[in-house]
């Protein structure tokens, strides 16, 4: 999975999720096969500072395969306690022996002894710039470290990189149009699972070392989705009631739209649309699962949606835009390599106008939640600051869920809206915004 991520840039998240299925490992083997790939990657930068000390020939140089295994090999020395260095050491020797010749087993070997000899890893030159510390501390890009600093000050940048590099919890969110939080809290816990209420949404249960929930009879009978604790937040803001008219306009998978038929007992009628055909059959089979019908799917181009969708019609309308994805680097580790700074600013202009489009089609009244899963302000405060300058018939209100006070006291208040970063409560970072039109 390294080698194919490294060389033809293979998404991790896709290729682990096949891969283990196919795999028939262990639920034990299959979150270290996880740990392993996720932390080898994550660590990308250190990893690589480190061996090139002691690789003589240089990384560049090095068979694919060679430099994954000495990376994964390290990243077990370096960051993990349950696995004895010289158990990792033997491993990559038997692996090498395998794989190559004599000469790289023996290289492998050499490589990974005098790494174990020389210590505590790594030794950071004392004359670093704190954006340069902390990428290579962190291993994260020096353009986001720096984009980060420049947005949050340095101690908040240090707290993202360190936050992206932990394990990400599993999430569930409760479909409470058949069972509530606390029933399916009892159930799991009398199951033996380790869970508990989410802090951050009423909706959510965190689950600690349950393997994976979408392979369970509750989220096969609808019971649960599995969902991000701070996206489950979204729905909440848009606060749809039943019987209300509501467009989701970037809608695949369908996390959201879910929720929100949920938050409306099904009844009302919900059009969720995404530019992509194969992706928005996703939001039908969550539908099914889940057992709601009040949900309409369609699949245009968000801008064109003024020219098919009555004016001034819908109730609520949920912008939860593409974006560059910088709030979700614990989940997909490899985006942080994939991301070039000239990302952020193409997105923000998409942003701007999907916003100004779809804004058209919210009633007098009504409220258009405009989200997104990054930390850039660039994607979020600015775009909803610009728009409300360009729109005065809208004005930003506060997020009315019950559990505001603590978001406001932990989250950052930005540009008429909140910013969550997945350092304030262990989720993905987030935006959201609530804009409402006037009457
Ligand atoms: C952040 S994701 C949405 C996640 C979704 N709201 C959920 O909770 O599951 C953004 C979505 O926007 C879609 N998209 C990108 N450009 C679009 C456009 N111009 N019009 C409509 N959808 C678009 C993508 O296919 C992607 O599924």
């Amino acid at each position: 999975m390294l080698v194919r991520v490294d060389e033809q840039g293979a998404y991790s998240n896709l290729l682990l999720n096949s891969s283990l299925q196919k795999s028939g490992l262990s639920r034990e083997d299959a979150g270290l096969a996880t740990e392993l790939v996720y932390g080898t990657i994550s660590r990308l930068i250190t990893l690589d500072f480190v061996l090139e000390q002691f690789v003589s020939k240089g990384l560049v140089k090095l068979q694919p395969w060679v430099r994954s295994l000495l990376r994964l090999s390290l990243y077990q020395i370096m960051y993990l306690d349950r696995i004895p260095s010289h158990a990792a050491v033997n491993e990559a020797v038997n692996i090498s022996k395998k794989r190559g010749h004599q000469g790289i087993s023996g290289m492998v070997n050499g490589v990974l002894r005098s790494v174990l000899r020389a210590g505590d890893l790594p030794v950071l030159p004392g004359n670093l710039s704190e954006a340069k510390r902390i990428s290579l501390q962190h291993s994260h890009p020096l353009w986001m470290v720096k984009r980060w600093i420049a947005e949050y000050g340095a101690e908040i940048a240090e707290a993202i990189c360190a936050a992206n590099n932990e394990p990400p919890a599993v999430s569930v969110r409760v479909n409470t149009t058949l069972i509530s939080r606390e029933k399916l809290l009892n159930e799991m816990q009398e199951q033996g699972l380790n869970a508990l209420a989410s802090e951050v949404s009423p909706y959510g249960i965190v689950v600690k070392g349950g393997g994976n929930m979408a392979l369970t009879p509750w989220y096969r009978d609808g019971y649960l989705s599995i969902q991000d604790e701070s996206s489950m937040l979204v729905a909440e803001a848009v606060a749809p009631e039943p019987g209300m008219k509501v467009l989701d306009c970037c809608a695949a998978p369908g996390g959201k739209t879910a929720h929100m038929a949920e938050l409306m007992k099904d009844e009302g009628y919900i059009y969720a649309n995404d530019l992509h055909l194969h992706k928005a059959k996703l939001i039908s089979d969550q539908a099914v699962r889940l057992g709601l019908e009040s949900i309409v799917i369609g699949s245009v181009d968000a801008m064109d949606l003024d020219s098919t969708c009555e004016h001034s019609s819908f109730d609520r309308i949920l912008l939860d835009a593409p974006c560059s994805g910088l709030g979700v680097i614990r989940r997909k580790p490899d985006l942080k390599w994939r991301k070039e700074p000239e990302d952020v600013a193409s997105i923000a202009a998409l942003q701007k106008g999907l916003l100004e489009s779809v804004s058209k089609l919210l009633k007098p009244g009504g409220m258009l939640v405009y989200s997104t899963c990054t930390t850039e302000q660039a994607e979020n405060s600015d775009i909803v600051t610009s728009f409300l300058d360009m729109n005065p018939d809208f004005t930003a209100i506060t997020f009315s869920s019950p559990i505001w006070g603590r978001l406001q006291e932990t989250a950052l208040a930005r540009g008429e809206g909140i910013q969550i970063l997945p350092n304030h409560f262990g989720s993905d970072g987030f935006y959201i915004s609530c804009l409402q039109r006037r009457l």
